[in-house]
């Protein structure tokens, strides 16, 4: 297995270190760093810090945040952004902004583990202009056009 090395700052005593938790884990959980438990009510959003920053070895690298499964299933929070992208060049503290999608308010415990950081390859594309584009079978069909909708 190829592993890439990613430099993690702990910001602050109480954060955690980014662990995998199994080994054939592909993210690594991050966990809440809180002075007291955070209550979502229903639909409220929370940016919630980690006290954690990463250097990422370069631009081929991304850091993706994705909700942990779990929580969204059982209590609906999940991320409010979808997925947080984080640049290689970031070297804030990573803060995961959460939603409570579900019908009850929800606490998140100091230290409770949020969400998980996934590393990934990536390109940043040469974007070129062009007045056509290559032409295939689809074409400009989609959302549904293949009849499994
Ligand atoms: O869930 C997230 C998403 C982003 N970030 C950090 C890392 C990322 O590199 C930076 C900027 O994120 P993004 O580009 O998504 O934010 P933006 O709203 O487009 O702001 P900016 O103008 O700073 O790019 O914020 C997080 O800590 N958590």
């Amino acid at each position: 297995m190829e592993t890439k090395t990613v430099k993690y700052k702990l910001l602050d005593p109480r954060a955690k270190a980014p662990a995998y938790a199994t080994a054939g884990a592909a993210a690594a959980d991050l966990c809440a760093l809180l002075d007291e438990p955070l209550t979502l009510a229903p639909m409220q959003r929370a940016l919630v810090p980690t006290g954690l920053a990463i250097e990422l070895p370069g631009p081929e690298c991304v850091a993706l945040v994705y909700a942990r499964s779990g929580l969204s299933i059982k209590h609906g929070l999940t991320m409010a952004n979808g997925v947080g992208v984080i640049d290689s060049d970031y070297r804030g503290e990573l803060r995961v902004p959460m939603v409570n999608l579900g019908t009850e308010p929800y606490t998140i415990a100091p230290g409770e583990r949020i969400a998980q950081l996934c590393i990934a390859p990536v390109w940043q594309a040469a974007f070129v202009q062009a007045d056509a584009l290559n032409d295939t079978d689809r074409g400009a069909g989609g959302f549904g056009s293949t009849g499994r909708l």
